[in-house]
């Protein structure tokens, strides 16, 4: 972990220093990345039941990638009853917040007489990745399908792996309630490679979506053009600004939360109060000694973690800017003019109430966010990644007549006559219909 502080003369050199140690930890798996894309668009089935078993400890064949109903039924059987209900809490939730973002259409004349909109129409098809390498994520499953649910596409594939051959039944139980049946028990890059290409048994998908470590997440970037995909949502980040008035084990706890994932997640906390920075580094310490995930927690709180003293909010929100953290927490007093000022965030969560697990969960918004300050440029997942856009243009003979002629000397002036006489010869066509009455 970097202790920084904005008065110190080197500030600027740790900081950059303490980001782009991390964004070169994350890129460094290209390389078998692209190995991986490769071996499955070549080799199809064979090279994803080769990785899987590999990295994955199976023993899976291509006729048994699929997940089939029974096994799904079987598994959502062993859930217990009370996690069901935790599960229709969080969908119930995910599910209103959503159906809220679906967009209306445009449509309307303007003074050329001319019809103007702008519709919205689902994929056709999309695949759903569902992370499970180091713990399984069956909230994960909800935030990746229910938007797609929402927004109307038809084909929902998704990719889980199954460490060691285990099938998580609450993963199942939230497919099951997100009417997600095509189930595939493969992860890592060579999931995303099938759902981009296909292979045998994986029909390719029009767009590849939801979180993963760092070759799931270099693996979307690779396959981007083929298919289309969501964000850069890789190992999970967190900012908490926090002022003197927190209890240090529940910002401890808050920073642990994302630090448990990955060993490659990032937790920083910016404080202006020199005594809470070393209340929460003493907290952090005796946490780590009983969290079950210590060993992940640690290796990225000691490699990427950061406390940073600022002279005061201002300065903490301008960081925020810089690093354009997956998730924020403004655990201040006044949090309003930190919101405010903050523009770079893939989800904020404000109040000293509102820890960040709860929009993992239960919340509503998505927690599939973008990652490695991708969120200077890219959002969290919702129903648009689901819905794409179809402008349309109608216009009759009176508003050709008036909009015609300027298109005309356009086309002529970028030297494309074919489209000069497209218009031309329809308003010739009225011209002489005109004169014959
Ligand atoms: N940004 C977000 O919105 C968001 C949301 C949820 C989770 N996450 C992140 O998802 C990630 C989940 O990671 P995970 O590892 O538990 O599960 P995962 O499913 O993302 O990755 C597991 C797969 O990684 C591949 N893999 C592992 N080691 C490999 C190697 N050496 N070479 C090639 N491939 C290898 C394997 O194929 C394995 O199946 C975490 O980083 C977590 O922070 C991010
Ligand atoms: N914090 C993760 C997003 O980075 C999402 C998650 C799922 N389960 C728990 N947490
Ligand atoms: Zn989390």
């Amino acid at each position: 972990m970097k202790r920084l502080d904005t008065t110190r003369t080197d500030f600027d050199t740790e900081f950059r220093k303490l980001l782009a140690e991390r964004d070169s930890d994350t890129a460094r798996v290209d390389g078998p990345v692209t190995e991986i894309l490769a071996a499955v668009r070549a080799r199809g089935d064979e090279a994803l039941c080769e990785f899987t078993n590999r990295f994955d400890r199976t023993d899976v064949t291509p006729d048994r990638l699929r997940i089939t109903p029974d096994e799904i039924e079987a598994a959502c059987a062993e859930v217990a009853p009370e996690l069901l209900d935790s599960l229709e809490v969080a969908a119930s939730r995910i599910e209103s917040f959503h159906k809220a973002q679906m967009p209306e259409g445009l449509r309307y004349v303007d003074q050329a007489g001319v019809t103007l909109g702008m519709r919205w129409t689902a994929l056709d098809s999309v695949g759903l990745y569902v992370p499970g390498g180091k713990a399984a994520y069956p909230s994960s499953v909800l935030m990746n399908a229910i938007p797609a649910r929402v927004a109307g596409v038809k084909r929902i594939a998704m990719c889980v792996p199954t460490p060691d051959g285990a099938l998580n039944p609450l993963v199942l139980a939230a497919a099951r309630r997100s009417g997600v049946s095509e189930i595939y028990r493969v992860g890592g890059a060579q999931a995303v490679a099938a759902m981009a290409y296909g292979t045998a048994t994986i029909a390719p998908v029009d767009r590849v979506v939801g979180p993963g470590n760092a070759y799931v997440a270099e693996a979307k970037r690779q396959v981007f053009g083929t298919v289309g995909i969501d964000s850069i949502a890789g190992p999970s980040e967190v900012v908490v600004i926090a002022d003197g008035n927190n209890d240090p084990r529940a910002i401890a706890l808050d920073l642990l939360a994302q630090a448990e994932h990955d060993p490659m997640a990032q937790s920083i906390l910016i404080t202006p109060d020199t005594a809470m920075a070393e209340k929460v580094e003493r907290a952090v310490a005796t946490e780590l000694e009983t969290l079950p995930r210590a060993e992940i927690a640690r290796t990225s709180w000691d490699a990427h973690g950061a406390i940073v003293i600022v002279r005061d909010l201002d300065e903490a929100a301008d960081l925020v800017n810089t690093i354009a953290p997956e998730h924020l927490e403004l655990m201040i007093d006044n949090p309003a003019p930190v919101f405010e000022r903050v523009r770079h965030a893939g989800a904020i969560f404000v109040g000293r109430y509102c820890p960040e697990a709860i929009g993992d969960y239960v919340g509503g918004p998505n927690h599939v966010l973008p990652t490695s300050r991708t969120a200077r440029f890219s959002s969290g997942l919702s129903v648009f990644d689901f819905i794409k856009r179809t402008t349309f243009i109608e216009a009759q003979a009176e508003s050709l007549r008036e909009i015609g002629p300027a298109a005309v000397s356009l086309a002529q002036a970028e030297g494309l006559d074919a489209h000069a006489l497209s218009v031309s010869v329809r308003l010739a066509a009225l011209d002489g219909a005109h004169n014959e009455t």
